[in-house]
């Protein structure tokens, strides 16, 4: 789904440039739940925003789906969340999903249908009417994976979508997150801070070292972890192990100078 060889980025920043990313690969299988996680800075939303053709590499190649990021994004073959949810206060939930839609030019009785499938998914019906700043945090980041959702893309890119949320609201979208990707099988990569987040949702985690980001060690949780996940999970045996290893990973990579 997504190919990344030998990618490396530098940011040409005013004064001097910026080494966001050195060397990267990474090969993306359909159908995977990608984490990536690392130190504040290590390039994890620069990786990101190259898959999504938002920033263009200084060398290296990226396919998604077999075609450049860029024909990728005219065919609209991913969704993103931002980690704001990013929603505009005038719309209701429902017309903030149909957006993409509008712009693409769906009739308008497909939006609506489109848009109520999308927020059943995730747990919203009956908020369709509610404007965004009646909902609470977590129902508005919903409404944004909604919202990426809702031209059925086959890869959703998502970037700390739960980080400002308190950890019981967490946790439950963790669990909702992990059931949708189950039911519907859309790649994902999601970039997160939290070793258990990424230990919980994830078929693989890409643990990033500092900048210039590199990949340190990729570890494969579908091994040890089934891939229907309750959050009592988090106390086996096999999810504390991969936990360490993630954390071993970071620290390795950790400069404590910076
Ligand atoms: N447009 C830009 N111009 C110059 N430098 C940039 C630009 N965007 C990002 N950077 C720098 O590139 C590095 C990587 O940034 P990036 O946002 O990808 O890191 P990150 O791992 O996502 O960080 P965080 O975990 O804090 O969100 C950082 O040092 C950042 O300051």
């Amino acid at each position: 789904m997504v190919d990344i060889r030998h990618l490396t980025l530098t940011y040409q920043a005013a004064d001097h440039p910026v080494y966001a990313l050195s060397d990267v690969s990474l090969s993306i299988a359909q159908g995977d739940f990608i984490s990536l996680i690392g130190p504040s800075g290590c390039g994890k939303t620069t990786l990101m925003r190259v898959i999504a053709d938002l920033e263009q590499p200084s060398s290296g190649d990226v396919l998604v789906n077999g075609m450049t990021p860029e024909q990728a994004r005219l065919k609209r073959a991913y969704g993103y969340v931002f980690q704001a949810p990013a929603l505009y206060p005038w719309r209701t939930v429902e017309r903030n999903v149909t957006l993409p839609l509008e712009i693409m030019g769906t009739p308008r009785a497909e939006r609506q249908t489109r848009a109520r499938e999308q927020l059943e998914r995730v747990g919203l019906t009956g908020f369709e009417r509610k404007f965004p700043w009646q909902l609470s945090g977590g129902m508005q980041q919903r409404v944004s994976i909604a919202r990426a959702l809702a031209f059925n893309p086959d890869l959703l890119l998502m970037d700390e979508p739960f980080g400002a949320l308190d950890e019981i609201t967490r946790d439950h979208l963790n669990l909702q997150l992990t059931q949708l990707w189950r039911r519907t099988r859309k790649t994902c990569v999601f970039v997160t801070h939290s070793i258990a987040e990424a230990v919980f949702l994830s078929t693989r985690i890409v643990v990033m070292s500092p900048r210039p980001g590199r990949i340190l060690d990729v570890i494969d949780c579908a091994r040890d972890l089934p891939p229907e996940r309750t959050l009592d999970i988090r106390e086996s045996p096999e999810f504390q192990r991969i936990a360490h290893r993630v954390r071993e990973g970071l620290m390795e990579g950790h400069s404590y100078d910076d």
